[in-house]
């Protein structure tokens, strides 16, 4: 049988909750030195569906009783970010999509996504020196934390995740020397030279999934995977790693996710090849210096998921 779709909803729900329960508590690793999230502004864009049989007339027939307007919506996640007593992005999405299931009956599922802007406390003056404000935030721009969820019913009716994944966006890395690429099929198509030392170039999305998704809450915050977390260890991996390729780099950071959190199920990965074009191999003026440029379209770009079964293998050859 053809499935259909049929859900709708708002996007671009924007939220800035403050003074948000801090998250504390989280399990530190070597790769990063980060420790937790004030939570002086938990700042959200926000993304809202909702599906179910009884919203069939609404479209066949224009029978708009049962729909719940995208505006109401709207103003249902905004008053319960007033009501959210935990600390992530993660918690407050399930949270809300089970005060949806809650209030409204006739829903049969809510999926909801969010991005969670990367407020940082701006540094300032003061008589003990350059410190972190505790009012003013510089908001990032880039390197935005993510979720999307899934929640239907169960057999009771009470409301029941199936799915989650958390990612991390939008990392941008160069490296500027110690990354090569060579071995590959030279046939009548090749023109790409072979590189021992190219400027590696990178845009990274990661994604991760959790074996038990109330994980990702930070109800247990020494459960709970950090997006700041995952993005340091995508970068020490990238200083620490003469990487052969992109497909390798990205398999390491995942690798090494993996080992940091085995509470995790997946992790996985989208990237982008933005390797600059060199303009000058040399300078006169500097032993290292050279000159590049943006590359021309188009790009390259790769895709992979590890699982722990990689982790195994990994351990088992060393
Ligand atoms: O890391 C890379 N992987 C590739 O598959 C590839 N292909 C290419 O042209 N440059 C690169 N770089």
């Amino acid at each position: 049988m053809t499935e259909r779709t049929m859900l709708y909803g708002k996007g671009d729900v924007f939220v800035y909750r403050t003074y948000a329960t801090p998250l504390t508590g989280i399990a530190m690793i070597p790769e990063s030195d980060f420790k937790g999230r004030s939570n002086t502004i938990l700042g959200m864009d926000i993304q809202v569906s909702l599906a179910g049989e009884a919203f069939f007339t609404s479209f066949t027939e224009g029978d708009n009783s049962k729909v719940v307007a995208t505006d109401s919506m709207k103003n249902f996640i905004l008053h319960h970010a007033g009501e959210y007593t935990g600390s992530t992005m993660e918690g407050f999405l399930a949270y809300v999509s089970a005060q949806f299931l809650k209030k409204y009956d006739h829903i049969s599922s809510v999926d909801m996504s969010g991005k969670q802007f990367p407020f940082e406390a701006a540094m300032v003056g003061s008589d003990a020196g350059v410190q972190e404000s505790e009012t003013v935030f510089r908001e990032g721009v880039l390197e935005k934390p993510g979720v999307t969820l899934s929640t239907g019913r169960s057999e009771s009716g009470e409301a029941k995740l199936n799915a989650l994944e958390c990612s991390v966006h939008d990392l941008h890395l160069i490296k500027v020397k110690g990354s090569s690429f060579a071995g590959f099929i030279r046939d009548e198509y090749t023109k790409l030279p072979e590189t021992k030392d190219r400027p590696l170039f990178i845009y990274l999305n990661i994604s991760w999934t959790y074996k038990n998704m109330d994980d990702a809450f930070g109800d247990q915050p020494e459960l709970y995977v950090a997006a700041e977390q995952v993005k340091h260890i995508a970068q020490t991996l990238f200083h620490q790693e003469a990487s052969p390729s992109i497909q390798k780099l990205i398999y390491d950071i995942g690798i090494r996710v993996m080992q940091r959190f085995p509470q995790l199920e997946t992790v996985s990965f989208e990237s982008n090849n933005r390797t600059w074009e060199t303009i000058r191999d040399e300078i006169p003026a500097s032993k290292e210096g050279k000159v590049f440029t943006d590359p021309r379209p188009p790009y390259g770009f790769q895709k992979f998921t590890v699982l722990q079964e990689d982790v195994r293998r990994e351990e088992g050859r060393s």
